[in-house]
């Protein structure tokens, strides 16, 4: 350290600091990371932003919001609901809306923003699922995000569900209903659960401690353990000429990436603040308070929650059904087994797909979508089976709009839910498969021109470019998975378990397009020049 004395009142403040905290060497280390530039690793950034609104506008909140269901009579200002009987919590959103100053304008921050977190983290982790980035060494990160996703979802359930309007009150019947389908320990989880018969007196004060401090702290635990792991295994990087597996080509933390990431927050901000400002979000003043009875046709939850709320619309009324005098409702708690096993599916997938290819090494560089076309359909059928369940959530809208059936959109979304995602598999796996080819194409043969030339014995082609390097580099430098026949172990046995994985690794891949080698490109080139000097290529052009 040096042993002059800083002049400047700065100076002075961070020697002042430094010499109690030390924080310099974290500074310098972190202020030297590396960070890749591509606008995909943005959409971290946007999940990480809009928690951020999400905590400021929610901290507001709670200064106003009464987590209590006790009884009373409107008497606020918004005239259609003077007199009715409505509970605190609906009272003190009625009041945060029309009483406080700014107060609609930070709630619908706050609800806007949480929707815009959720759909940034979705996003998010496809970018990481589409491009491999969950390989080995970011499984556990991988682990972490699907964990934010679940906080994510009970954040926005246990959010949508404290002002105790309609749509909220009719959110946590369905949860009741799940609850209480669970065979045996149904009935007793659910008055333990709501404090009594439904709608019990505790909810809204229980859901109020998970909302605003179990699941944010959860919430900001997990994801400051998810970017210390994106800082120790550092950022993966998209195939390009001079990235390799052992470095990463990008921009400084300090100053450039912390000036853009900060200017970047702002923007995000603006953003919040002119849609909230702009569009109404859940006016709960419209649905009333919540009352069994008047269930409105049209209701939605938030997008997210919609693909449970989706699958339970269209799960057939015949998985009801008795063992010994009990009920088994299957039609109603399968929910949880579907959105048990879609997290479970995803919490698995890395070491699924290295233990299938037996791959355990270490991947920094991203794969292009198409040049791993089976992850790549694993991945829209996955898509494919979520956003029909979503869809389906909306079935009686999409039915009026449509002016069809109500019953028929339910068939078809039972159709869709089988066959989308085997229909979505094959098609995006020929896709990529195509797309593949064509860059093999691309690679040996150079760009179409749209430039025709007539050669001396008149026949007719159409001349190509050459690639510049970094181009071809792009489009030959990546691996194939490629199917791994059964191998002995360390007895020498060929397991059942090893056949299987061998059956199952033939099956994905199989049917492959094999990446351009380097013989390949130099005989290519050959047969270009004997083109170019007038004899005849079998492969150009
Ligand atoms: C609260 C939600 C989340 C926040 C704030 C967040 C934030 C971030 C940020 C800022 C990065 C670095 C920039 C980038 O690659 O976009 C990152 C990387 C990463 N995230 Fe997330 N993330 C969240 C949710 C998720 C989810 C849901 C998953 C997957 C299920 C996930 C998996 C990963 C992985 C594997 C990386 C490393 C990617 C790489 O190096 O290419 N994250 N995250
Ligand atoms: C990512 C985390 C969070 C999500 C996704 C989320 C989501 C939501 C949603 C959707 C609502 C309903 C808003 C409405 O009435 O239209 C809500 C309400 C509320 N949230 Fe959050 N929230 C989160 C974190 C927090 C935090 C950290 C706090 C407090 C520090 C908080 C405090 C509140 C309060 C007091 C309400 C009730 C007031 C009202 O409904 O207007 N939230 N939250």
């Amino acid at each position: 350290m040096s042993t002059t004395q800083p002049t400047t009142t700065v100076g002075k403040a961070a020697n002042f600091t430094e010499t109690r905290v030390g924080a310099s060497v974290l500074v310098r280390e972190f202020g030297r990371k590396i960070f890749p530039s591509h606008w995909s690793f943005m959409l971290g950034e946007v999940a990480l932003y809009s928690f951020v609104i999400v905590i400021l506008s929610g901290t507001f909140l709670t200064f106003f919001f009464t987590p209590a269901m006790g009884e009373m009579h409107y008497e606020g200002p918004w005239a259609p609901l003077r007199g009715v009987e409505i509970s605190e919590a609906y009272n003190s959103t009625l009041a945060i809306s029309f009483e406080i100053r700014g107060g609609l304008f930070i709630r619908q921050m706050h609800h806007w923003g949480a929707l815009l977190f959720v759909a940034a983290l979705s996003i998010h982790m496809l970018r990481v699922f589409f491009t491999g980035a969950f390989r080995r060494p970011r499984e556990l990160n991988w682990i972490v995000g699907v964990l934010l996703v679940i906080m994510g979802m009970a954040a926005g359930f246990t959010g949508y569900s404290l002002p105790d309007d309609l749509l909220s009150g009719n959110g946590l019947r369905i949860i009741d209903g799940i609850v209480k389908s669970l065979p045996l320990v149904g009935t007793y989880l659910s008055f333990f659960i709501f404090g009594g018969e439904f709608p019990g007196t505790d909810i809204v004060a229980r859901l109020y401690s998970l909302h605003i401090m179990i699941v944010p702290a959860l919430l900001i635990a997990l994801i400051g353990i998810h970017l210390v792991f994106v800082v120790v295994h550092k950022h993966t990087q998209y195939p390009g000429a001079g990235n390799t597996e052992k470095n990463v080509v990008g921009e400084p933390v300090m100053p450039t990436f912390a000036a853009k990431g900060g200017g970047f927050f702002f923007l995000i901000f603006g953003l919040i603040s002119l849609i909230s400002a702009l569009f109404t979000i859940n006016p709960i003043w419209n649905y009333g308070p919540y009352d069994p009875s008047p269930v409105s046709a049209g209701t939605q939850p938030d997008w997210y929650i919609g693909w449970a709320d989706g699958f339970l619309r269209i799960v057939p009324g015949w998985l009801e059904f008795y063992i010994a005098g009990w009920p088994i409702s299957l039609n109603i708690n399968s929910a949880v087994i579907v959105m048990g096993g879609l997290f479970a599916v995803m919490f698995v997938y890395p070491f699924f797909e290295s233990w299938l290819l037996k791959d355990k090494r270490e991947h920094h560089i991203l794969d292009r979508p198409r040049n791993n076309p089976t992850r790549t359909a694993i991945g829209v059928a996955g898509v494919i089976f979520y956003c029909n369940m979503w869809a389906a959530a909306s079935g009686d809208i999409i039915a009026v709009f449509f002016q069809m059936s109500l019953n028929d959109m339910i068939y078809i979304f039972r159709a869709v839910f089988f066959l989308g995602p085997i229909i979505g598999y094959l098609i995006t796996k020929r896709m990529c498969i195509a797309l593949q080819r064509k860059d093999r194409e691309i690679a040996l043969h150079g760009r179409e021109t749209a430039n025709i030339i007539r050669l001396p014995h008149g026949e007719f082609l159409e001349r190509h470019e050459a690639l510049p390097p970094h181009k071809l580099w792009k489009l030959t430098a990546f691996e194939s998975p490629t199917y791994t026949p059964a191998e002995p172990n360390a007895e020498g046995k060929i397991t059942g378990l090893e056949k299987f994985r061998a059956r199952l690794s033939k099956f994905f891949f199989e049917d492959r397009v094999a990446p351009v080698t380097k013989q390949e490109l130099e005989a290519s080139h050959h047969d270009h020049d004997s083109v170019e000097s007038g004899g005849q290529g079998q492969l150009g052009y």
